[in-house]
């Protein structure tokens, strides 16, 4: 063991109730939305393919003009509860909202910079409009905060010499602040999600990074935070020096999801992931033929992917700005929702099953044991085939929705044959199974010697 200051604050997974609500919620919905909005992906006549939101970077454009922008913030169309219905027909328990990116453009009036939505001619706290329709839906707000700040003076990517460790030091000051705003002026807020913090300079700060998660549950009692904030005493990250997970949660599945046979590691703690639909844009972008568009099926895929190994999934929109979608995007959220109301039960509330996974889809289940079979990919066999842990035996099994009750043959010592549905459901479908606790299995079965 290493001795630690700044490590690890968890002993294993967080079983209080905000936490249980966290891990229940599951599916998430991210917004990007900021000055990036407006340029769309393009500058001086310009499209740049790389992610919208970093436009500033890709097109080199100084701060002081790149925040000029904020004379064109007027999102005309913006409507709070619209943005609230869209993501309760999504289905989404959660939306995770970009308060400040690497931008530095703040969608709450700050009174810490002047980079904020007070000074445009839009004037309003869309921030603080977006907490109250979300929450009236029931819906749990989070809020995404980016640590690197490129509108601020103060921000060092590392720490070279004494100017520079006293300019970060009021960095971390008015981050400070910042955070405490946010968290003082939003008390609903559930979650920070912190982005923007695998520079040097944070790294040599692991002790602030400790100290900015000790403030925010202090502040907020049961409030979540991410492992992406956290550097240890030696600049780990994420996991401390120990392996502990640092944070509540694993925030390292950006794009990317963990192998659900190789990497089973990851039922060890809680985690969640985030995605996008094209292939690499939060923000708003004008032009998305650039790359591959995920089609509502493969985005289902990856929420049930991610829940069926012990994870969240947020799905990323970024609003125009005008404040409106794009059709794409609402297309996208109705779709996922009239998959999530005929079979969230296999998603809200579930977690990693513990059985081996098969060709045919992923395995969840809920919180009474039942196990869940979300089918993506039928066999040409008509046959699903299920392999159960040592002891376990599939009693029943049936079709979510219709109740239709599918053949259960047994084909060897732990392993079953599901029959399809009669008539084909024409989307990815669940079924339910009934397992027991088998008081050791017949006899009938031999292992050849080989
Ligand atoms: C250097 O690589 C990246 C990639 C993405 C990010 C940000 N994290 C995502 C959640 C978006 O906010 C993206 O801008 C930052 C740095």
């Amino acid at each position: 063991e290493i001795p630690l200051k700044y490590g690890a604050t968890n002993d294993g997974k967080r079983q209080d109730p905000a936490m249980q609500k966290f891990r229940d919620n599951r599916l998430g919905a991210f917004i990007h939305w900021g000055l990036y909005a407006i340029p769309g992906g393009e500058w001086n006549g310009k499209v740049y393919g790389g992610a919208a939101e970093w436009l500033k970077s890709w097109a080199k454009v100084p701060a002081d003009e790149w925040l000029k922008l904020m004379d064109q913030w007027n999102p005309t169309k913006f409507d709070a509860k619209k943005w609230a219905k869209m993501a309760k027909e999504m289905g989404a328990k959660y939306v995770k909202i970009t308060t400040k990116h690497h931008e530095g453009f703040c969608l709450w009036p700050s009174k810490y910079s002047k980079y904020t939505v007070a000074n445009t001619p839009y004037k309003k706290d869309v921030l603080g409009e977006m907490v109250k329709a979300y929450n009236d839906e029931g819906i749990d707000v989070h809020f995404y905060f980016s640590v690197m700040d490129w509108s601020h003076p103060d921000y060092r990517y590392s720490i070279k010499s004494e100017e520079d460790s006293i300019a970060f030091s009021r960095f971390l000051e008015f981050t400070d602040n910042q955070l405490k705003e946010l968290a003082t002026r939003y008390p609903t807020v559930k979650d920070f999600w912190f982005d923007g913090t695998w520079d040097a300079s944070i790294k040599k700060n692991g002790w602030w990074t400790a100290h900015a998660e000790q403030m925010l549950k202090e502040m907020l009692p049961g409030v979540t935070i991410n492992s992406r904030l956290r550097a240890d005493d030696n600049g780990k990250r994420h996991f401390d020096s120990n392996g502990r997970l640092m944070g509540d949660y694993e925030s390292g599945y950006e794009r990317r999801l963990p192998d659900p046979v190789k990497d089973l590691k990851v039922t060890q703690w809680d985690w969640e992931a985030c995605m996008t639909i094209p292939e690499n844009q939060w923000g708003y972008h004008k032009d998305w033929s650039l790359s591959y568009v995920k089609t509502p099926i493969e985005v289902i895929d990856r929420i049930v992917h991610a829940v069926s190994m012990g994870g969240n999934m947020v799905v990323n929109f970024g609003p125009q700005a005008d404040g409106d979608f794009r059709p794409e995007e609402k297309a996208l959220a109705t779709a996922i929702g009239k998959w999530m109301h005929r079979y969230g039960e296999a998603v809200y509330a579930c977690d990693y099953a513990g059985f081996d996974k098969q060709d045919w889809g992923y395995y969840t289940r809920g919180k009474n044991g039942e196990v869940y079979m979300i089918v993506f990919n039928q066999p040409y066999s008509e046959r699903l085939v299920v392999k159960t842990p040592k002891g376990i035996s599939v009693e029943k099994a049936a079709l979510l929705g219709t109740g239709e009750e599918m053949n259960v043959v047994e084909t060897a010592r732990n392993e079953y044959n599901i029959s399809i549905p009669e008539k084909s459901p024409d989307e990815p479908y669940v079924i339910r199974l009934k397992v027991r606790a088998a008081k050791g299995t017949k006899g009938i079965y031999r292992d050849a010697l080989t």
